[in-house]
């Protein structure tokens, strides 16, 4: 990683349009405004790479500009938190939200300037205030904007890929939010105004919502695959081998497996189904369609499509499974033969 931070973001001429992705590392143009970033970490130097190479000023606050100072670009000066607070115009806050308290000393020096929190954070958080709101009253003299918290250091150093590209920004101050969009197209981002401050826990929650929508299709999928295998293995291996001592225990990996598989997925091809039927149940019962469904019914609803795609894996690992068999059961079916046919023969010669 050190190696990869060290390599110049972006080589060549660029392709100079304003929406083009291929600027040049270039020199700031008088009138720029200075961009501060308080922090060293992963972030911070992906963004201090991204934003001289689109022709900002760049200077960085650190505890320790020493210690950090070789791992920014030549271009991007490392000072003092407090010197990069004095510099700059706008300030990226690239500090974890549980230091955000240790940086109140910079309060005079940051007073009437747009200060970015782009924190992420660890859990869901259903109600406030977020880290933003928190920073703001911490900072009540500095307009804060949340964003970039939906943009990773990778998507940074990378530069923006189609499908990353949208920037998620939020403020009560209508003029700091306004030069942070103009920075981010200049970046190559699409800006998305969310509205007001008061929007900001909704998009610190939004990088946690892509994942968490799988857990519970992929556990159902899960729990159905043992419940379907054991119910397989007590049938088909378990009762012939206590009935009649017949051992069969090869079938396990494969052959019971396979026929777990096509219960698995229709079972969560039901479940794909079965809350449209108790939505519109539902909604006759009410005789309207326009009452909010409960929590566990709308839940399920959103996940449909994940549950329809662990289906839809069972399904098809199902169906490789069965072209497997046939073909594993013909080379077993050769190999005896030929063995047969040697024997018959009365070469005895090695069967391979
Ligand atoms: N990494 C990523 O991909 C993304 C990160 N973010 C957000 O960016 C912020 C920074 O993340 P990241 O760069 O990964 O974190 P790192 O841990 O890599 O960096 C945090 C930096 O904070 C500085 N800092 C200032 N005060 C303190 C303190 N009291 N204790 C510890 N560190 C301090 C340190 O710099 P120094 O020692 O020089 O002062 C340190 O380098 C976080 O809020 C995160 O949620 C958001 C989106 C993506
Ligand atoms: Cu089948």
């Amino acid at each position: 990683m050190p190696d990869e931070m060290a390599r110049p973001l972006i080589r060549g001429r660029g392709g100079g349009g304003g929406g083009s992705r291929h600027l040049e590392a270039s020199v700031s143009e008088p009138g720029a405004p200075v961009i501060g970033i308080l922090g060293t970490g992963d972030f911070s130097r992906s963004l201090a790479r991204r934003l001289v190479a689109s022709g900002y000023q760049v200077v960085v606050g650190s505890r320790a500009p020493k210690r950090s100072g070789a791992l920014f670009p030549e271009e991007a000066e490392v000072t003092s938190q407090m010197e990069a607070a004095n510099q700059a115009d706008l300030v990226f806050v690239a500090v974890f939200p549980e230091h955000h308290s240790t940086l109140v000393e910079l309060k005079p020096a940051l007073a009437g300037k747009t200060l970015v929190d782009v924190s992420n954070g660890l859990q869901i958080k259903l109600d406030g205030p977020s880290h933003a709101e928190q920073l703001a009253d911490l900072f009540p003299e500095s307009f804060v904007v949340k964003g970039f918290n939906t943009i990773s250091a990778w998507t940074l150093q990378m530069g923006p890929r189609d499908g990353s590209r949208q920037v998620f920004l939020c403020s009560d101050s209508h003029k700091a939010k306004s030069s942070v969009m103009q920075l981010c197209r200049r970046m190559g981002f699409v800006p998305v105004d969310m509205g007001l401050l008061s929007s900001s826990l909704e998009i610190e929650n939004l990088p946690l919502y892509l994942f968490p929508s799988w857990r519970i299709p992929i556990l159902c999928t899960l729990l159905l695959f043992i419940f379907f295998y054991l119910y397989n293995f007590t049938r088909d291996i378990l009762q012939p081998y206590i009935k009649s001592g017949k051992s069969v225990f090869y079938k396990m990996p494969i052959e019971t497996v396979n026929v777990t598989l096509p219960s698995v997925a229709l079972v969560m091809l039901a479940l794909v189904y079965l809350p449209g039927l108790f939505a519109a149940f539902l909604q006759l019962w009410w005789g309207t369609k326009y009452n909010r469904f409960p929590n566990w019914l709308d839940r399920w609803l959103t996940g449909r499509k994940q549950f329809g795609l662990c289906s839809f894996l069972c399904a098809v690992l199902h169906a490789i499974y069965s072209l497997c068999l046939p073909l594993r059961k013909s080379a077993h079916f050769k190999l005896l033969n030929a063995a047969f046919k040697q024997v018959k023969a009365g070469t005895g010669g090695r069967v391979g």
